[in-house]
């Protein structure tokens, strides 16, 4: 694989369930060497796309490549360069820590016990502690530590935080920010959890079901969403006129919008419409992704 190989590549990938399309003619580049946040609704087809990249599971139609091998062809040596952690942080209870660090020291022959130590220092775990005792945050803290030791050249983090407090995922941030194997390797970071894409993301990546629908730096994706201010004295503009409509609301006789790719001629439009004032504002990642994703999501046919 040269420097240049995308570390994930899908091309036309759908896999059907039925008669719910969990991914439909995905096409995905990621480049190596940054940080990739997915993001989506629950059931966009994030934890599907991961099943194929891993070889868990075969698509209907397209194709997937993992460091640049098929998808479906991965061999263990390939395994052995892709991290996995998911939420549910499953490593075996019944081993001490010092059990398992030596089961994947011998497993990994890229095993790097100086990161160990160094991602394990931001936790107060014992080796001697068994996996059963730790707390949720000190089990996603080992799961880390293990993963970066191995250092990967794909790390695929799917929900790595969920159910953490905050003390446990401000240091799960810091221990994958700092580590010395994230700057050597490729990771694909899904959460739900915007003011962590923010803090890690270098590219953001939006899945709408099971389709594609942004690829850029997330701050680029910020500025495509504008939130607008009008005081308008009448009924303003029937919403389905309004261009790149994303969110509508009244407040005190003000009329609030939240708007995709609309410049400064919104201004106009609205002026046109009747707004005596008018005035727009850049919005937090947090409202741009969600606003965006909440116009997608599916209403109720109605009888
Ligand atoms: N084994 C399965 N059988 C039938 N449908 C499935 C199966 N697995 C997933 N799906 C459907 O495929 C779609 C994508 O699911 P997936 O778990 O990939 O979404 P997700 O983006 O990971 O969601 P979440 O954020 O809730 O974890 C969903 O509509 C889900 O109902």
């Amino acid at each position: 694989m040269s420097n240049h190989t995308p570390v994930i590549r899908t091309e036309g990938l759908s896999l059907r369930f039925g008669d719910k399309m969990a991914l439909d003619n995905l096409n995905l580049i990621m480049d190596p060497g940054a940080i990739h946040a997915i993001v989506g609704a629950n059931g966009a087809g994030k934890s599907t796309l991961f099943r194929i990249l891993l070889g868990f599971l075969q698509p209907t139609a397209g194709r997937a490549w993992v460091l640049g091998r098929a998808s479906d062809a991965l061999t263990p040596a390939d395994r052995g360069l892709i991290g996995f952690v998911n939420e549910e942080h499953t490593l075996p209870s019944w081993m001490r820590v010092e059990q398992l660090i030596a089961m994947q020291r011998q497993h990994y022959a890229n095993w790097d016990q100086a990161i160990y130590d160094e991602v394990i220092g931001h936790y107060d775990v014992r080796a001697r502690q068994r996996i059963s005792e730790l707390s949720r945050g000190e089990r996603a803290g080992v799961n880390l530590a293990v993963n970066l030791a191995q250092q990967p050249k794909l790390l695929i983090l799917d929900e790595p935080t969920l159910g953490l407090d905050v003390v446990a995922k401000r240091a799960f941030l810091e221990a994958l920010l700092y580590s010395n194997t994230t700057q050597s390797c490729t990771v694909v970071y899904c959460s739900h959890q915007m003011d962590e894409i923010e803090r890690v993301a270098d590219n953001l990546v939006i899945l709408e079901r099971g389709a594609l629908r942004h690829t850029s730096p997330p701050d680029d994706f910020r500025a495509r969403v504008r939130y607008w201010i009008a005081e308008m004295p009448f009924r303003g503009p029937d919403p389905s006129s309004i261009p790149g409509l994303l969110e509508v609301q009244r407040i005190d006789g003000l009329h609030h919008y939240l708007v995709l790719d609309q410049d400064d001629a919104f201004a106009l439009f609205l002026q046109q419409h009747g707004a005596r004032s008018t005035q727009s504002m850049p919005v937090s990642l947090d409202r741009a992704v969600n606003g965006f994703l909440a116009k997608g999501h599916r209403m109720p046919v109605a009888a």
